[in-house]
């Protein structure tokens, strides 16, 4: 295996798990849609998204990836909004 073959197969493994893990949050996300509707809550929730953003940065070795791991917060949060409507 060329040395590009093994890192696609590293990130093939990567991918497959939060493939995974994205489906695991979406069924919560659904979970969390229908109880708002029950109890007449807005499905956007300004102060939770910050809290999300900002305790995953937290969890970051490599500060450089602050931004990305923002934008892509706030990616998933729109994709979960689109899935509580
Ligand atoms: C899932 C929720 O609904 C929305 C989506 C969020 C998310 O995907 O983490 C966070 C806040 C809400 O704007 C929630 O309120 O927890």
């Amino acid at each position: 295996m060329s040395e590009l073959e093994e890192y696609r197969e590293k990130i093939n493994e990567i991918d497959y798990k939060i493939v995974h893990l994205f489906e695991k949050r979406m069924n919560f996300v659904r979970k969390i849609g229908d109880y708002k509707k029950k109890h007449n809550l807005p499905v956007l929730d300004p102060e939770r998204e910050k809290e999300v953003i900002k305790k995953n940065i937290s969890y970051l070795k490599n500060e450089e990836y602050e931004c990305m791991v923002e934008e892509f917060f706030k990616k998933i949060m729109e994709l979960s909004k689109r899935l509580e409507k």
